[in-house]
């Protein structure tokens, strides 16, 4: 009774905040989505080695964005992030169609790791504008999604030039966070 009370005023007056993990290969567009969902413009990027974080506000929620450098020679660097996440942000390039077995078997690393047994999952089908990206409904596909059944997950095509699509991924994770309900 307490408890709900408490998230009523919450949901109402804000507060809430949400510590966000983004990962996925090298080059799929982690750090660009990061700073034009926090300055609202492009950046010129280099490949992140360690990491970046940022707080990004929406609506009365603040998101914590962990972006961390997706080289393969790095990867073993991710699961010191894992603890506290409440929701993987995993970003695939649609056009690097060589490359979405790899990308699969990363994000099944992350999410079956005990540390993330609660986190929800978006994939950001991201670059949707290069003319040979994949649709999010192909991604579903090759991902093997509809056999998830441990975490709730969700596909969004994205554009992290123009910016298309990543609101309605942060709006998404808002919606089906465990407090939001
Ligand atoms: N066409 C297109 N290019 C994009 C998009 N998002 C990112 N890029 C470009 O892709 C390249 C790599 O982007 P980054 O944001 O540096 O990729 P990253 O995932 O942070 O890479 P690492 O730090 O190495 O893990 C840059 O040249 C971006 O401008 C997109 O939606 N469309
Ligand atoms: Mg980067």
């Amino acid at each position: 009774m307490g408890g709900s009370i408490s998230k009523m005023l919450k949901k109402m007056f804000g507060n809430r905040e949400m510590r966000i993990l983004m990962l996925g290969l090298d080059s799929a567009g982690k750090t660009t989505i990061l700073y034009k969902l926090k300055l609202n413009k492009g950046i010129t990027t280099v490949p992140t080695v360690g990491f970046n974080v940022e707080t990004v506000t929406y609506k009365n929620i603040k998101f914590n964005v962990w972006d961390v450098g997706g080289q393969d020679r790095i990867r073993p660097l991710w699961r010191h992030y894992f603890s506290g996440t409440d929701a993987l942000i995993f970003v695939i390039d649609s056009a690097d169609i060589d490359r979405i077995a790899e990308a699969k078997r990363e994000m099944y690393k992350i999410i079956t790791d005990k540390e993330m047994k609660d986190a929800l999952l978006l994939v950001f089908a991201n670059k949707k504008d290069l003319p040979n990206a994949l649709k999010p409904q192909e991604i579903t596909r090759r991902l093997e999604l509809e056999n998830l059944k441990d975490h709730i997950w969700c596909v969004v095509a994205s554009n992290a030039l123009t910016g298309q699509g990543l609101i309605e991924g942060l709006s998404w994770i808002s919606n089906n966070s465990r407090d939001a309900n």
